[in-house]
């Protein structure tokens, strides 16, 4: 069985307050986006071996039992009885990124189990599940436009559709951990919410809508700030930094020329918006 786990994009993301766990509750509308992995499980035979992962595409740091898929397939097998799997992966989502790659492959990695082996999983088993196993990778059960609370694990359905948007996105070849980038942020309540700011024009969105992850990434990476300033200058009607970083997006009211040219040396993409 082949999926195609797909990349999100965060519309504003505030760090409300720091939590006694060491984690952050946090404010931020998650938004899926047209770019995948690829994601193969069958069946393993005669091997005894309980998995094997091969990767293919961008080469990922760590073992297999590091992977994201590896851990998913793992924690079901504590609850399930699971047969051994083939597992093959293809990884085309830049990582360090903040488009939240692993954790796609992750929740996909659930989604595939479940419906292969016949678990019977509700999606809210399933979001219980990917919750554990890192904080952005439950919302790529559901894949749908969210309004997120607590550590990016509760959710409410907002009704925005951005598909008259071109997005263009720019991944420098910088990475950041998203456990420093937490560690320079000074937690604090926005004025107005972005549930609110996300019912305004995107045109307004500019103005108002913020990640906070930006002041201490781009003081840091002066570079990342130039890749946002350069997609207003070519016309973003919206841009901003995704996640932690460091892939920055813009949102197009129209298709964009040239685009790898301008951003020679990043990994830059041009999609349709869903
Ligand atoms: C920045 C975001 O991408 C926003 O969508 C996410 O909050 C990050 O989610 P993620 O990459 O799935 O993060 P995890 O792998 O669970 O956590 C990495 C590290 O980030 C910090 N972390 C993460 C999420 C959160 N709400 N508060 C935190 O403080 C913790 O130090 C944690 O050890
Ligand atoms: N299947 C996987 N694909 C990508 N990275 C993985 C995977 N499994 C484990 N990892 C590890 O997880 C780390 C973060 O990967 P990921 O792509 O999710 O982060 P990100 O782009 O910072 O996204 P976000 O912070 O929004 O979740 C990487 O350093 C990588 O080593």
């Amino acid at each position: 069985m082949i999926t195609f786990p797909n990349a999100k994009i965060n519309l504003g993301l505030n760090v409300v307050e720091k939590r006694p766990d060491g984690y952050h509750n946090l404010e931020t509308v998650f938004y899926p986006i047209n770019l995948q992995d690829a994601l193969e499980v069958n069946r393993l035979e005669n091997t005894g071996e309980p998995y094997r992962l091969r990767v293919s595409g961008s080469t990922l740091d760590g073992s297999p039992e590091d992977n994201l898929v590896v851990k998913a397939y793992t924690l079901l097998s504590d609850a399930y009885s699971l047969p051994p799997v083939d597992i093959h992966l293809f990884k085309h989502i830049p990582t360090g990124a903040g488009l939240g790659g692993g954790s796609s492959d992750c929740a996909f990695m659930i989604k595939t189990l479940n419906e292969k082996f016949r678990l019977g999983m509700s999606i809210e088993e399933m979001e219980k599940h990917a919750a554990r196993l890192g904080a952005d990778c439950a919302f790529f059960i559901q894949n749908q436009p969210v309004f997120a609370t607590g550590t990016g694990n509760v959710f409410e359905r907002v009704s925005l559709s951005l598909a008259d948007y071109t997005l263009v996105l720019v991944k420098p070849d910088i990475s950041v951990s998203t456990r420093e980038a937490y560690g320079g942020i000074r937690p604090r309540r926005p004025e107005t919410s972005l549930k609110e700011i996300i019912r305004r024009p995107v045109e307004e969105w500019r103005d108002c809508m913020k990640n906070d992850f930006e002041e201490s990434v781009f003081a840091r990476h002066p570079e990342i700030a130039a890749i946002k300033d350069k997609l207003y200058d070519i016309g973003a009607t919206y841009a901003s930094m995704t996640g932690s970083g460091s892939a920055v997006y813009g949102l197009f009211r129209n298709r964009v020329e040239n685009v790898s040219e301008q951003f020679a040396g990043c990994f830059c993409r041009q999609r349709e918006m869903i």
